[in-house]
């Protein structure tokens, strides 16, 4: 699979971005080799499962220049990096409490040249940024995860939804939702994207609390 699935949902990239997303393969082949950071047999998927997935978050939220987003947990950089790619004038935070995934997000980020990324070692609960957006896919349940970004929102929002969480999640999440006692909105991938592998996703956007 090439990149040229995400021409297909966003006719509107730059031969640049479209460079930059069509290097990510070779990238993260290579890197996976020396830290593991997508699974093996999802390396060949890398563009669909990956990069897709993390720009549904672009579908629900078109960043705007000068906005700010953390990404808790990013791994290898998901879904921060392919964020990074298509908006370029929006500033990205990368944190991950791993340090070895750090630093293929900086290597890969390095490659591609985005000046708009920034990558920490560091626990979520550590930061103490404020932003206009959090991001997030696989790191935990939302009602541990909300408390660890709380707070860390700025006063003013500007984009068409209030500033707050967009969490990529799957499968049936209502006793998730339930557990975590927040007022979400759900958005689901299937709308936007036809391959099978979206029929379950999801972004749950929560807005943030301004404290
Ligand atoms: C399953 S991985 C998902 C990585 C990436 N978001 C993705 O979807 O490919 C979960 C990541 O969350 C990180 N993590 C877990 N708790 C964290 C915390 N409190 N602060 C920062 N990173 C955390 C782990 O180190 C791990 O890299």
């Amino acid at each position: 699979m090439t990149s040229d699935i995400l021409l297909k949902y966003f006719p509107d990239i730059t031969p640049e971005q479209q460079l930059q997303f069509g290097r990510l393969q070779e990238l993260y082949t290579l890197w996976n080799n020396q830290i593991n950071v997508i699974s093996r047999k999802d390396i060949d998927l890398l563009y669909e499962r990956h990069v897709l997935h993390s720009l549904g978050i672009a579908k629900v939220m078109p960043f705007l220049p000068g906005e700010s987003v953390l990404d808790v947990g990013t791994g290898g950089g998901f879904p921060g990096v392919p964020l990074a790619i298509l908006f370029p004038d929006t500033r990205f935070h990368l944190v991950d409490s791993i340090g070895k995934k750090i630093k293929v997000v900086t290597e890969v980020s390095t490659a591609l040249g985005l000046k708009n990324l920034k990558a920490t070692h560091a626990r979520a609960e550590e930061i103490k940024d404020k932003y206009d957006f959090v991001v997030s896919r696989a790191v935990t349940q939302l009602k541990d995860f909300y408390p660890w970004v709380r707070g860390k929102f700025n006063k003013e929002s500007r984009n068409k939804l209030a500033n707050g969480i967009l969490y990529l999640k799957g499968g049936d999440l209502k006793q998730e939702i339930a557990e975590s006692g927040l007022a979400v909105q759900q958005f689901y991938l299937k709308d936007y994207f036809e391959e099978e592998f979206f029929d379950t996703k999801q972004v749950i956007y929560v807005k943030g609390k301004v404290i």
